[in-house]
């Protein structure tokens, strides 16, 4: 049976750090989410996991301040007060997601400036948050590239030197170089060959932890998901149809289509 999470059970903070209430998205006559509510802790990380067009993106570009939603509300407690993401300016917002919260493309182009070099990429963020000190940033972006192993010697190089897995571990420099308190991932592994991706799984996993990161992931791989998540919601046809910790949503799906889905990898 799936269990609601209690916060404090799991030594997490009493408040959450981001409430979602009731969102729904439309595009024209066709649903791309409806009525996902749900609440992430601080350091929490959750998985939204579905069949293609089940409406995981829609969902997270109305979470990560991308597209507002039809209905319905995103309340972030990052700040002193809890703040309604989009009822404040568009400025506000477009500052917040550069500084609070970071978002990780499943395609590095959309997240990295091409004609600007490995460590402009990195600095790039920093100096958007304050930072001034030339010196300070150029060491601070070589750290972040030597976390995400990327040799040193590459700081100078623009992103479209770089294979595709060094472009998604630059991009995830450029993202947490920042400190953000909450990221969103939308299939970060997705599009890499399979050593690759095991190899950014394992970073990922690691980063994520050491940072006490909280974060939302859409993948449709569930072994990323049970890699990388707390907890899972489950979306069909743009609802949410099961949600849990995810080892017993994996290990014990409740509704026919979650178990569907568990089946079909186990099947592989
Ligand atoms: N820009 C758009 N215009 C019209 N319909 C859209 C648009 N984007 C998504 N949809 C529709 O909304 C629904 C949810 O799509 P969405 O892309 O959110 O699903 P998804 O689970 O992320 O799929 P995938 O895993 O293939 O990316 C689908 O029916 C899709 O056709």
């Amino acid at each position: 049976m799936n269990m609601q999470v209690n916060p404090q059970e799991l030594g997490l903070d009493p408040a959450p750090l981001l409430s979602v209430a009731g969102v729904s998205r439309f595009y024209g006559e066709r649903i791309g989410c409806a009525e996902v509510s749900f609440d992430l802790w601080p350091g929490e990380v959750l998985g939204i996991v579905g069949e293609s067009g089940s409406g995981k993106s829609t969902l997270l570009r109305c979470l990560a301040g991308i597209d507002k939603p039809d209905e319905g509300q995103v309340l972030f407690r990052g700040g002193a007060e809890p703040l309604d993401i989009y009822s404040v300016a568009e400025q506000e917002r477009r500052r917040l997601m550069r500084t609070a919260w970071g978002i990780v493309h499943q395609n590095p182009r959309d997240g990295l400036r091409m004609d600007v070099s490995a460590g402009g990429n990195v600095g790039e963020r920093l100096m958007d948050n304050g930072a001034r000190h030339y010196g300070k940033i150029r060491k601070t972006a070589l750290d972040w590239l030597q976390r995400v192993e990327i040799a040193a010697g590459r700081i100078d190089d623009r992103p479209r030197q770089f294979s595709g897995g060094m472009q998604q571990r630059l991009q995830i420099a450029r993202v947490l170089v920042s400190e953000p308190k909450l990221v969103f991932m939308d299939e970060p592994t997705g599009g890499l060959d399979v050593s690759v991706q095991a190899r950014l799984l394992d970073l990922l996993r690691v980063l994520v932890r050491d940072l006490g990161l909280a974060a939302i992931i859409v993948t449709h791989d569930l072994a990323v998901a049970r890699l990388l998540t707390d907890r899972l919601m489950v979306m069909k046809d743009g609802r949410v149809v099961e949600q849990g910790l995810t080892d017993q949503v994996l290990d014990d799906p409740q509704h026919a289509y979650t178990q569907l889905l568990t089946s079909a990898v186990l099947t592989v």
